[in-house]
C-alpha cells in the first residue's frame, strides 16, 4: 500500500457505442466496474468511481476505500478528462492510477509494471498496448491537475493534447489481453457466445 497514491475509476461515459451503461455488464459473474476496482484495491489506499448523476445510484461498493462521486457539475459529461481532475480535486495524492470501466480483463500487474516508472521527472506514464497509446489505463501526477482544468476550461477535450504538453514516459506492454476495451454491445455478445459454447 502506498498513500501517496490514489485511485480514479472513470464511470460517467454515456455508453452509445453499447446501448445501456456498459459499467454494469458482467463478466464471470461480476460487474465491469467491479473488476476495474479489483485492480486498483490491492495497490492502493483510496480511491474514487466518478460517475454522472444519472448512474451514482446504480454502483455498489463495500469496499471502505471507495468513494463513489460525480463530475464536477460545469465539466459533466465533458470526457475522461472531467472524471480525472474532479478525483484529483476531491482526493489529495501525488499520484492517480486511472482506470476505465470497461476493460474487465484488466489486473493489478498492469498498474505494477508502470508504477515501476513513477520518478520526480515524470508527469505521466501511458502504456502502449495492441500498437495503441492507453491513456485511460495510466498513471498521472498531480502536477498535471493545472493543465487539465486549462484544457477542460477551453473545451479541449482531448487526452493525446494533454500528453503533448507533459512529460511522459511511454511502456510497451507485452502483455494485451488485459487491455481488452468493450465498446460496442456486439463484441460483449460474441465473447458472451464464445464462453457459452466453451
Ligand atoms: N467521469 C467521467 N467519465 C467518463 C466521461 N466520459 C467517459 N467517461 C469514462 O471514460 C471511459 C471511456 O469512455 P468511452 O468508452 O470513450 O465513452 P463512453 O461515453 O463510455 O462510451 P460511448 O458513448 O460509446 O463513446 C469509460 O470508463 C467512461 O465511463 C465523463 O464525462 N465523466
Amino acid at each position: 500500500m502506498n498513500e501517496k497514491i490514489a485511485g480514479i475509476i472513470l464511470a460517467g461515459g454515456k455508453s452509445m457505442r453499447f446501448g445501456q451503461p456498459k459499467a454494469f455488464a458482467t463478466k464471470d459473474g461480476k460487474a465491469f466496474y467491479q473488476h476495474s476496482m479489483d485492480a486498483l484495491t490491492p495497490i492502493v489506499e483510496k480511491m474514487v468511481m466518478v460517475t454522472s448523476p444519472e448512474l451514482k445510484h446504480r454502483f455498489q461498493s463495500s469496499e471502505t476505500k471507495m468513494t463513489i462521486i460525480q463530475d464536477r457539475e460545469e465539466y459533466q459529461g465533458h470526457g475522461p478528462l472531467a472524471g480525472i481532475l474532479t478525483a484529483m480535486e476531491q482526493m489529495k495524492a501525488e499520484w492517480y492510477l486511472v482506470i476505465p470501466i470497461d476493460v474487465p480483463f484488466m489486473n493489478q500487474s498492469i498498474f505494477r509494471t508502470l508504477m515501476k516508472h513513477m520518478d520526480q521527472d515524470v508527469d505521466a506514464i501511458i502504456p502502449i498496448a495492441k500498437g495503441k497509446l492507453q491513456p485511460l489505463i495510466a498513471i498521472y501526477r498531480n502536477s498535471v491537475k493545472g493543465l487539465i482544468k486549462y484544457q477542460l476550461d477551453h473545451e479541449h477535450r482531448s487526452l493525446r493534447k494533454l500528453l503533448d504538453k507533459c512529460n511522459v514516459k511511454y511502456v510497451d506492454m507485452e502483455e494485451e489481453q488485459s487491455f481488452i476495451n468493450i465498446n460496442h454491445q456486439a463484441d460483449y455478445q460474441k465473447w458472451v457466445k464464445k464462453q457459452e459454447d466453451k
